[in-house]
């Protein structure tokens, strides 16, 4: 009966608050004695805008994942999980984050812990440029005018792009850094008060000091007419993201399904890549369905949706998505802002990393928190925390969550048995996929079921596209996934080369898989003897990362011969 499970489940939840809480940080201190500097990343940059802290960075492993730590002046302040790295070109160049990401690739050598890359785009993103770096100090009820011309220093006239016959009297304009630097003192919001011509005058509402040498421009609810795709996009994606064979992409204010497939047919070079359609206006959210159909993935980008939707409308966005329907990831932004300068996170902002997981998402990604921020350390293993008190499953390494370099943290997985209702999220599954089931779709959701019924530590999932552990992560089952990727030999009637990388590396997103590369002498024809060699590579993996342990349940997702075969192993030692 329902009122028996509310009944039982509230005393549960009190008793987790008056619990002390569990320590976070994953990994233990022998990985940490014995990780020490390898690579740096970042440090002391000039493109940097003024004013920015920069750390350095170095990478480590820990168990599964690949960690990326901080140090302060030579002092070891913490560190994060590092699955996919974000380069986000609405700042730096191409240089600048190559850079970084010859670390990256450096540590993943040395560390041979899987990490993804991203390419976030700028996309029609209107940006006002202070060549002098002056600060402008703007004063509530006074006017300001948004002039084409780019010669124009920026004081009571600041030069845009913003075309006059965009905007109508009474419209909303925010200029300033929150975007990017998550203080609310560095942005202003004005009001379109009279159109002169080719200038737009606008009265401010309140008052505000703008310093840097680069604002963003976000008109409320106003397409801004531009591609979505501009050219040094295109130019950025065909150069930097082919040569660095880029994951991910991130498109930046996608508005329509059009947007997904035109993407599609101008990277042509990135067959393999992943399309994440950035969702960040009205526009974007009102062809969200038929985005859905075309994208890999989705960011829901909080930041400049909260500024095109009055703050009523924003709150419930991701409510009203109902994620449990929706197969792809989900990455949410902009969790704890006031973090950038603050220790601690507001109350609410708590409550919001909380809700982002039970309402299913995949992924929590970072901004100016860790890419600027005081706190990065502090700010990563908060949100840890969060994720983590929802959490059951005792085991640090599977719980959590990972960080985006500098940039995006993921929670890979969590065992929320406390908090999160799996049962109730399994059966919503189950019912929106309906009947008859693909084979697949059977044996996913039936390995899920089957551990937790025996109560299983992981569920090994053997995979070549990644589909079948895919699947199965969509049930949210409450023990990691293993995706044991097995390569595939192919061929371009040139050279040999083996799938399996790509697939690993992008289902790094999907929240509480663990992917693993198979080594590619094991021919990818699921005969019994390579399944059991296999599997044992496998399994010591899970084993050597403190996912599994001596007598142990296991729950395996393979094929054997043609037969798909879920089946449940107890190890001895
Ligand atoms: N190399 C393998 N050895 C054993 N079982 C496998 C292997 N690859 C996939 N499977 C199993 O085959 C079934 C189909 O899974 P999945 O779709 O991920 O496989 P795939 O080979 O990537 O298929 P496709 O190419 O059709 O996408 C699942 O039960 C999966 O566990
Ligand atoms: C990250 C980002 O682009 C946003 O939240 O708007
Ligand atoms: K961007
Ligand atoms: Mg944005």
């Amino acid at each position: 009966m329902h009122s028996t499970h509310l009944l039982l489940e509230e005393p549960i939840r009190m008793a987790s608050i008056l619990e002390p809480s569990k320590p976070f940080l994953p990994g233990n201190d022998q990985d940490r004695g014995h990780a020490r500097p390898q690579i740096q990343v970042g440090g002391g940059d000039r493109r940097l805008p003024q004013g920015w802290h920069v750390r350095y960075a170095l990478f480590y492993c820990s168990g599964l994942s690949l960690v990326l730590s901080f140090v302060d002046d030579g002092r070891f302040t913490g560190y994060y999980v590092v699955a996919v790295a974000r380069f986000d070109f609405s700042w730096g160049d191409a240089g600048y984050h190559q850079e970084t990401l010859d670390n990256l690739k450096a540590a993943i050598r040395s560390t041979q812990k899987l990490c993804a890359v991203m390419l976030d785009t700028v996309g029609p993103e209107l940006q006002v440029v202070n060549k002098s770096e002056k600060a402008i100090s703007l004063e509530a009820n006074a006017y300001v005018v948004l002039t084409p011309d780019q010669e124009k220093e920026a004081t009571s006239e600041l030069p845009s792009h913003l075309c006059p016959n965009a905007v109508k009297l009474g419209d909303t304009i925010f200029i300033g850094q929150y975007l990017f630097t998550g203080s609310e003192t560095t942005s202003v919001w004005l009001e379109v008060a009279e159109l002169k011509g080719e200038d737009v005058v606008c009265i401010i509402k309140n008052s505000a000091t703008l310093s840097g040498s680069l604002f963003t421009l976000h008109v409320s609810q106003i397409r801004i007419d531009l591609p979505t795709l501009t050219e040094s996009d295109k130019n950025v994606i065909s150069t930097w993201g082919v040569q660095n064979k880029i994951d991910f992409l991130s498109l930046s204010y996608t508005r329509h399904v059009e947007d997904v497939r035109q993407l599609f047919h101008k990277v042509g070079d990135l067959y393999q890549t992943q399309i994440f359609a950035k969702i960040e206006s009205i526009e974007g959210l009102t062809h969200f369905d038929e985005i859905l159909q075309e994208a890999d993935g989705i960011i829901l980008s909080r930041g400049n949706l909260g500024i095109d939707l009055p703050p009523e409308k924003a709150t419930n966005v991701i409510d009203n998505l109902s994620l449990s329907h929706i197969i792809l990831s989900i990455v949410i932004t902009r969790v704890v802002d006031s973090m950038t300068d603050n220790l601690r996170p507001t109350r609410a902002e708590a409550t919001d990393v909380a809700n982002a997981i039970l309402d299913g998402s995949d992924a929590i990604l970072l901004g100016a928190e860790t890419l600027r921020g005081l706190y990065p350390v502090e700010t990563i293993s908060t949100v840890g925390r969060i994720c983590y008190e929802l959490e059951d499953s005792g085991n640090h390494e599977s719980g959590g969550f990972c960080c985006v370099c500098f940039v995006t943290v993921r929670k890979v997985e969590f065992h929320a048995e406390k908090v999160f209702n799996q049962d109730l999220y399994f059966k919503k599954t189950v019912t929106y996929v309906g009947e008859p089931m693909s084979h697949l779709e059977s044996i996913a959701s039936s390995a899920v079921r089957a551990a937790i019924k025996v109560k299983a530590s992981v569920i090994v999932c053997f995979t070549s596209s990644g589909r079948a552990a895919r699947l199965i992560a969509k049930y949210r089952p409450t023990m990691p996934v293993l995706s044991v990727v097995v390569p595939r030999l192919k061929t371009n009637q040139l050279r040999w080369s083996f799938s399996g990388a790509f697939e690993a590396r992008q289902s790094l997103v999907v929240r509480g898989l663990f992917p693993m590369l198979a080594d590619p002498r094991h021919p990818a024809e699921s005969t019994s003897a390579t399944n059991e060699s296999v599997l044992k590579v496998a399994l010591d993996h899970g084993k050597a990362s403190g996912l599994i342990k001596s007598h142990d349940r296991v729950v395996v997702c393979q094929k054997v011969g043609d037969d798909s075969v879920v089946k449940i192993i107890e190890l001895e030692d």
